[in-house]
């Protein structure tokens, strides 16, 4: 290995987010980072492949392009990993038609890797390129949580199981967690509430995860920006039948049209919170369906774990929408669960405690970087 530096490709559904890490002193000192949003909603980004174009030439700009020397890799977040990829992966041909099979379990997120995967092995053959998979955190998770009660046979045929995704966040904001309340990993357990425009939430035992809200694909779980969550899968087989809707239509449907976005029309959380200051009932009832499939994943959760000594929200909401977190967590003082208004109320970029003093479980805001953990373990991969 030449480098020190890893640059990160984030490929999300509809952005991608870099990072230019350098990890000489092991901490990933970051120097460069950005994110081409609203993929094929503009002209001037059609697809990921122009994002990635897009990336690339920020990054010449700034005298940091793909060219440079210094890289020792490059690592990619790839969304499914299904049950073969459970660790970090140096990407091969074969690597990449094996990510390819699987984009039929995460339409949305694994075409866009395999886009940046391909961008960047054309601009440095040369370079080690490794795949990080949301998947791979959640490969502890037993049977009994990983298992739908479905025939055996039928689901093992299909690769039908709860594979969970987010993990890399969850993986780092588990740790960072154990780490603010200056206690060693082992001995925590936590409740990661990861809502961004996704959002999943996870019961860590010890640093190791035991159950997750995503399920086969990223569409299960908690109410999130335009996918609805849980639902009776009846729901499909209803709107089929008697609304006359195809198979396409409804995955569309409950992917891209459902959740905040389908409930009230708008899915980003500032919109929503503002639209409730003016009184709308709308957005005031989205806001309510969200809040209350959170608090029944915390009461799960709770029970799952037996003891719970953090829950920590972490992504775009869960780090910024203190009303979120308020409501999510108000009235749970039989769960031990206090939050302190004031402390909740401040906004902040660093890890930080919202409980109060007593509360015998701490509720924390910590922000993820999910680029970083990649990072760190795509150099490793390419040092060991
Ligand atoms: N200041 C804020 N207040 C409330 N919500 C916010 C704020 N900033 C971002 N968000 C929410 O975070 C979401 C994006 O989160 P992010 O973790 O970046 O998502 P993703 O990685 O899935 O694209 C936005 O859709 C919005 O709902
Ligand atoms: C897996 C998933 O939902 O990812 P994102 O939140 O980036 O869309
Ligand atoms: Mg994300």
């Amino acid at each position: 290995m030449n480098g020190t530096r890893v640059l990160v490709l984030n490929s999300g559904s509809s952005s991608v987010k870099y990072q230019l890490l350098d990890m000489a002193e092991g901490a990933g000192a970051r120097l460069a980072s950005g994110v081409v949003e609203r993929i094929g909603e503009s002209p001037e980004v059609p697809d990921h492949a122009a994002a990635l174009k897009r990336v690339a030439g920020e990054l010449a700009a700034q005298d940091l392009g793909l060219d440079s020397p210094a890289l020792a890799a490059v690592g990619h977040r790839v969304v499914h990993g299904g049950t073969r990829f459970t660790e970090p992966t140096l990407i091969t041909d074969e690597v990449v038609a094996a990510i390819e099979e699987l984009v039929p379990l995460a339409p949305l997120h694994n075409p866009a890797n395999i886009t940046g995967i391909r961008v960047a092995r054309e601009l440095r053959p040369d370079l080690p390129q490794v795949a990080v998979f949301d998947t791979a955190f959640h490969a502890t998770i037993p049977e009994a949580a990983a298992r739908y009660a479905i025939d055996t046979a039928t689901a093992d045929a299909h690769g039908v199981r709860r594979y969970g995704f987010h993990g890399t966040s969850h993986a780092y904001v588990s740790r960072a967690t154990a780490e603010l309340l200056g206690r060693d990993v082992c001995e925590v357990n936590t409740i990661v509430l990861h809502l961004g425009n996704g959002a999943s939430a996870s019961a860590v035992r010890g640093g190791v995860c035991v159950d997750t809200s995503m399920g086969l694909t990223p569409l299960e779980g908690l109410v999130m920006g335009t996918r609805s969550g849980d639902l009776d899968p009846a729901v499909i087989f209803h709107l089929a039948r008697v609304g006359g809707l195809s198979t396409d239509e409804i995955d569309t449907l409950l992917n891209k049209r459902s959740g905040l976005l389908g409930l009230c029309g708008d899915n980003d959380m500032r919109e929503i919170t503002r639209r409730i200051g003016e009184g709308d009932e709308r957005a005031r009832l989205a806001f309510d369906v969200y809040i209350h499939r959170l608090r029944k994943y915390v009461g799960a959760y709770t029970a799952v774990l037996g003891r719970v000594d953090a829950v920590a929200f972490t992504a775009g909401v869960g780090e910024n929408a203190a009303a979120v977190r308020e409501a999510a967590m108000a009235g749970l003082e039989g769960l031990g669960i206090e939050v302190d208004a004031a402390r909740n109320a401040v906004r902040g970029s660093s890890a930080r405690i919202v409980s109060a003093d007593g509360s015998r479980v701490a509720v924390a805001v910590v922000p993820t970087d999910e680029e970083l953990e990649i990072a760190t373990e795509a150099y490793a991969l390419v040092g060991s």
